[in-house]
């Protein structure tokens, strides 16, 4: 009998690279005025490149602005017309773009299937070595994003990266954080667990998570994340077969977006589907593409977005 592992069959938008914050281990920012951004003319080419390919997600990853700056409100108006535009040609948009204010993340969920933003760890003493030129990383403000997202019913993906100096009882903390608030709205679909993976641009000089402890950790969260979230692992960052095997053994069932490049660490190209399944398929795996949005979600979309999704769930029907 064989288990099902899925994916999304995704493409990462960019609004902006620049970022005020600095997080110490991050190889995609640049800094504020060094990127003119994402233009709308642009997209729609790169939209309409993408289709017929059984692409389903538009990831929209971004660098942050300020939320007293000016140009907040220009920035955030571009990330709702490329979500808007994705949602146009037919594909499901999945918008993390760090915290936002609650009539921001009010704003964006009309036109995301889901939304996403890592808790990091709940750690503060982070705040003074890899976040300390951060204030998006402050725990109190990231955990307080996944309770508006709760409250506003949006489907949430979240997870925690590992490897940045923190200890044992920050993960544990961490995860506890995680599913104490999904007990109050049952609102998360996912749970990433990401292993900080160095690249070209970081300014931490951190070696990078040890993989070997990668599927022990998925013990953990399985422990104590309840039964309806799913562990999530990026298999790009996980690059020995054994080691992704042990991870699928321990409970993760998810691989995350994979498209043609993965936008947080460029260095790390995703491996093709049809790849991992191959690898996968003689391990009593079978890999399964699914849509960004868990369809246990699917009642709470409004009507525009459930026709959306409705039209992936009945061409997805077809090819099985
Ligand atoms: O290709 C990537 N996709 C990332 N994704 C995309 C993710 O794998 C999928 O978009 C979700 O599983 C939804 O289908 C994230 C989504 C989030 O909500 C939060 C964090 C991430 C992080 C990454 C990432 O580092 N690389
Ligand atoms: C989008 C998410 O990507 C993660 N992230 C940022 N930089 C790195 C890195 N070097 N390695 C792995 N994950 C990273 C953070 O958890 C962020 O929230
Ligand atoms: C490369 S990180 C992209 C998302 C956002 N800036 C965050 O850190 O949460
Ligand atoms: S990880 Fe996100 S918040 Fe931190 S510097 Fe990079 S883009 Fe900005």
């Amino acid at each position: 009998m064989l288990r099902t592992v899925t994916y999304s069959p995704a493409y990462t938008l960019v609004p902006t690279y620049e970022c005020f914050n600095e997080c110490a281990y991050c190889n995609f920012r640049v800094a504020p005025g060094q990127d003119s951004g994402l233009e709308r003319s642009e997209a729609q080419g790169i939209l309409a490149s993408l289709s017929g390919w059984g692409i389903s997600e538009i990831l929209i990853l971004s660098g942050e602005v300020h939320p007293a700056s000016p140009r907040r409100r220009d920035w955030l108006e571009r990330i709702y017309d490329l979500a808007q535009l994705a949602l146009s040609q037919g594909f499901l948009p999945h918008t993390n773009v760090g915290p936002l204010r609650f009539e921001e993340m009010a704003c964006l969920k009309d036109v995301n299937v889901s939304m996403g933003l890592m808790v990091e760890q709940v750690s503060g003493q982070l705040l003074e070595t890899v976040h300390a030129h951060a204030p998006s990383k402050e725990p109190g403000l990231r955990l307080e994003q996944l309770r508006w997202a709760g409250e506003l019913r949006i489907p949430f993906t979240t997870g925690i990266l590992v490897g940045i100096g923190e200890t044992e009882a920050d993960r544990i903390q961490s995860l506890e954080a995680i599913a104490q608030i999904h007990q109050t709205y049952s609102h998360i679909q996912e749970a990433i667990l990401q292993p900080y993976s160095p690249g070209n641009q970081q300014t931490s000089t951190l070696p990078g998570f040890d993989l070997t402890q990668l599927p022990s950790l998925v013990t953990l969260a399985r422990r104590i994340l309840p039964p309806d979230i799913t562990v999530q692992i990026p298999p790009n960052l996980v690059y020995y077969p054994d080691l992704l095997l042990s991870c699928l053994e321990a409970g993760a069932r998810d691989l995350g977006g994979l498209g043609p490049k993965d936008e947080v660490n460029p260095d790390y190209p995703h491996p093709s589907p049809e790849h991992l399944q191959q690898f996968l398929h003689p391990y009593g795996w079978d890999l399964q593409p699914r849509l960004p949005l868990y369809s246990q979600f699917d009642s709470w979309l409004s009507p525009r977005l459930k026709t959306a999704v409705g039209q992936w769930r009945e061409k997805n029907a077809v090819r099985v």
